[in-house]
C-alpha cells in the first residue's frame, strides 16, 4: 500500500482505474488470493505481480497497479496511464447514479491520450452478483463506449469471482493482438 509508482520492466503493466467504491481493490484481492475480502478505501496504490501459468500467454508476467479512485488521486492518473500497457477501468454496474460520472471520468482518461498507442483499454462491469447490476451490454451503451476506440467491456464480480478467472489470458490475447496490429501498421508505412 502507498507505494511509489514505477514502470516494471519485463512486465505487462496493468493500471486499474475507476471511481471510488467501484471495486478495484476487491478485484485485485480476488486475482491475488481468490477470495473476497471487505476492502478499505485505497490510499496510494496496491501493487501485485502475476505470471500466467498456462494457456497461450504462458510465462507472460503482469504488474498490476490498483489506484485510489478519490478525486485527489485522479489528478495523478495520467502519470500511471503513460506507463500502461493495459488500462482496466472498473465500474460499479449497480450504481446507476454514478454512470454519468464514470463515463466522464473514462472520457477524461481516454481524451488525455497519455497512454501508449498499443495500450488495451478494458472496462470491467463489476458487481454482476447484484440483481440491480446492469449487464455489460447495457453499460456499453450507457457509457457510450461505442464512440471510443479500442475498448472492450467485460462483466465480472469480485465477490463471487465471475469473469475474473481467465482475465490474464484474455488480456494477453488482446495485448498481443494490439502489438501485432501496431507492427502491421509500421510495415504498411514502410511499403
Ligand atoms: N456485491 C459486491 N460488492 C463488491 C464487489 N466488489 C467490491 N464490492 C464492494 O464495494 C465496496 C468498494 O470496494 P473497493 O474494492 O474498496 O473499491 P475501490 O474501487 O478499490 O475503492 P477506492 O480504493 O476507494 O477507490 C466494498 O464494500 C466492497 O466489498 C462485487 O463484485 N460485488
Ligand atoms: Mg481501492
Amino acid at each position: 500500500m502507498g507505494q511509489r509508482f514505477s514502470k516494471d520492466e519485463g512486465y505487462v503493466q496493468v493500471v486499474i482505474l475507476g471511481l471510488e467504491h467501484a471495486g478495484k481493490s476487491s478485484i485485485l484481492y480476488r486475482l491475488t488470493y481468490d477470495l473476497f475480502m471487505e476492502a478499505i478505501p485505497t490510499s496510494g496504490f496496491n501493487h501485485e505481480k502475476f505470471c500466467l501459468q498456462r494457456g497461450p500467454g504462458r510465462g507472460c508476467k503482469f504488474a498490476v497497479w490498483d489506484a485510489s479512485g478519490s478525486e485527489a488521486s485522479q489528478t495523478a492518473w495520467s502519470t500511471y496511464s503513460k506507463a500502461a500497457d493495459v488500462i482496466l477501468f472498473v465500474v460499479d454496474s449497480a450504481d446507476c447514479e454514478k454512470f454519468n460520472k464514470a463515463k466522464d471520468l473514462l472520457n477524461t482518461v481516454l481524451g488525455a491520450g497519455d497512454f501508449p498507442p498499443h495500450a488495451v483499454i478494458m472496462v470491467l462491469a463489476n458487481k454482476q452478483d447484484l440483481t440491480s447490476a446492469k449487464k455489460p451490454e447495457e453499460l456499453f451503451t450507457l457509457l457510450r463506449l461505442k464512440k471510443l476506440r479500442k475498448i472492450c467491456i467485460r462483466g465480472c464480480s469480485a465477490k463471487d469471482g465471475t469473469g475474473l478467472d481467465d482475465i490474464f489470458t484474455h488480456l494477453f490475447l488482446l495485448f498481443d493482438h494490439s502489438r501485432k496490429l501496431k507492427r502491421c501498421k509500421t510495415v504498411q508505412v514502410i511499403e
